[in-house]
């Protein structure tokens, strides 16, 4: 059978790209199909942006911090419009490397919204394309849940494009978005709630580290208000907002943003009349080479159900190529992924939480922590402290997670993610000589547990 292209792509973003890009490099014949931009959420509504918009959030507290060390400045103005336009550029400048390196690399690039009509062919508009093989990499949409007044709360797809910078908001969720979120607002000088339904945030991080990082969080000045929710949101003549907790509690703010979760972006696919099974959470079943139920057809990325992190899709876009066009069946593996939310100071993480070792191998853990001010706030005069932590499994000396908030967290652990893949020890870490003087020498130099699971 004679089809257009040896493999189709839906989806150009991190997942996609990097598996279209691969297939190219190996001399395969491929299309990739995008419906809005190159380079998908992360480079256009998601980690890039986010984390410029991170940096921007930090300087006003540095300004602060510099009066210790006897660096009087003050903020004169904060610019919303500037940051917005020069970040929107850079977005751009990388959608044209995008377009640049896939074009480069022989994919051709289809603009328009895939459609597959059967196991080999792919719609867009008119058009239609066939394929030996076709994979969906559509990735997630925010998901919003049904309240009175939704219509005028804005999600992470509106945040970055914002005509004025909302002097107060509320931010309801209490994951990596609305957290992140709630630093950049509070950073930039917004009065900032961020509002979660549960009793406390970042449900799925080690216990320790979400009560030390809410706690770090409130003392940088957001309001962290949790066991309750948003019941309506009402928009006043002025165009302001009120909204209605559960808690009776009213609040009123200039935007309230939804961070509750994403769902995959399966619309007007055609899955379900080609048989595609899926969960009910609407994230397509795959097997370990990514196929779906139907056999030319795969999926990866956010749209399967791994975890929803660039580097796993990535990852997962080398696995799809190495599978199919080099005969190398390795899985792709999702064990030690290290993860960091972007918060002042940062959260990272790698490997299991105390409650998942103690869950796991309770009886043979030893917990090593440390808590402390860092060396820059003895000068700053800011409060801000840090906190780092090992699990090891006692009988083997083996480290099972890692975990730290304070600054920086995501640079340092992306070095232990890497130890503890090679199957670092303990004793591996205690025979390290660290550097001096960092926060991040901590991680070799805790010698006593202080507690057993
Ligand atoms: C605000 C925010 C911040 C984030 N920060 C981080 C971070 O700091 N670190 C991190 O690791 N991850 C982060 N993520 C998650 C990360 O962005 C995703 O995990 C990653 O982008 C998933 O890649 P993907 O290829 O599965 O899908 P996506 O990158 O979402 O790409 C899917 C692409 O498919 C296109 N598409 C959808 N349907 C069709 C169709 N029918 N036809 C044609 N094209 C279609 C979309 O337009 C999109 O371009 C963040 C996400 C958000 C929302
Ligand atoms: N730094 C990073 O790596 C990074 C940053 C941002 C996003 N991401 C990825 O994107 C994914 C999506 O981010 P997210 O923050 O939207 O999702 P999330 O799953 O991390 O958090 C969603 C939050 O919304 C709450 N929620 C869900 N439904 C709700 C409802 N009906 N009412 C009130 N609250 C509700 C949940 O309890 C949870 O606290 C993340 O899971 C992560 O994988 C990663």
């Amino acid at each position: 059978m004679n089809y257009d292209y040896d493999l189709l792509v839906i989806g150009a973003g991190s997942g996609g790209v990097r598996a279209s890009r691969m297939a190219a490099a190996r001399g395969k014949k491929v299309a990739v199909i995008e419906s809005r931009y190159l380079g998908g959420t992360c480079v256009n509504v998601g980690c890039v942006p986010k984390k410029l918009f991170v940096y921007a959030s930090e300087y006003a507290s540095h300004l602060k911090e510099g009066a210790g060390f006897g660096v009087h400045a003050t903020l004169d103005q904060f610019s919303w419009p500037e940051l917005r336009d020069n970040k929107t550029n850079e977005i751009k400048r990388l959608n044209g490397i995008y377009d640049n390196m896939l074009k480069n690399a022989g994919v051709e690039i289809i603009n328009g919204t895939g459609s597959i009509i059967d196991p080999h062919t792919v719609a867009v508009s008119e058009q239609k394309l066939t394929a030996e093989r076709i994979l969906i990499a559509t990735g997630g949409w925010p998901f919003v849940p049904k309240v009175p007044g939704i219509e005028f709360a804005i999600t992470s797809n509106d945040v970055f494009y914002l005509d004025e910078f909302p002097q107060r908001i509320v931010i309801v969720g209490g994951g990596y978005i609305a957290v992140e979120f709630a630093g950049i607002f509070n950073g930039l000088g917004a009065e900032t709630t961020l509002t979660y339904r549960g009793e406390q945030i970042l449900r799925g991080f080690d216990s320790k580290v979400r009560e030390f990082a809410a706690n770090e969080i409130a003392k940088k000045g957001v309001r962290i208000s949790t066991g309750c929710d948003i019941e309506k949101i009402e928009k006043q003549a002025d165009g302001s907002l009120i909204c209605a907790f559960t808690n009776g509690e009213t609040i009123a703010c200039d935007a309230v943003m939804y961070a509750t979760g994403r769902r995959p972006m399966t619309d007007g696919l055609g899955l379900e009349a080609l048989g595609i099974a899926m969960r009910e959470d609407g994230t397509i079943i795959t097997d370990d080479h990514f196929k779906t139920t139907v056999d030319s057809i795969y999926a990866l990325g956010d749209v399967i159900g791994t975890p929803a992190l660039t580097p796993v899709a990535l990852a997962q876009g080398m696995t799809f190529v190495a599978q199919q066009f080099d005969g190398d069946a390795t899985p792709t593996d999702y064990n030690t992924i290290a993860t960091a939310v972007f918060c002042q100071p940062n959260i990272a993480t790698v490997g299991l939480t105390e409650e998942e070792a103690a869950c796991q191998f309770g009886g043979d853990v030893s917990v090593f922590e440390s808590e402390f001010r860092p060396m820059k706030h003895t000068m700053s005069g800011m409060s801000e402290r840090a906190y780092m932590k090992l699990l090891v499994q006692t009988s083997t000396d083996k480290i099972l997670g890692a975990h730290m908030v304070g600054v920086d967290a995501g640079e340092i652990m992306q070095g232990l993610a890497v130890a503890m893949k090679a199957g670092a020890t303990k004793v591996i870490l205690d025979s390290t000589i660290g550097i001096h003087p960092t926060a991040a020498e901590e991680f070799v130099t805790m010698r006593t547990p202080s507690r057993q699971l």
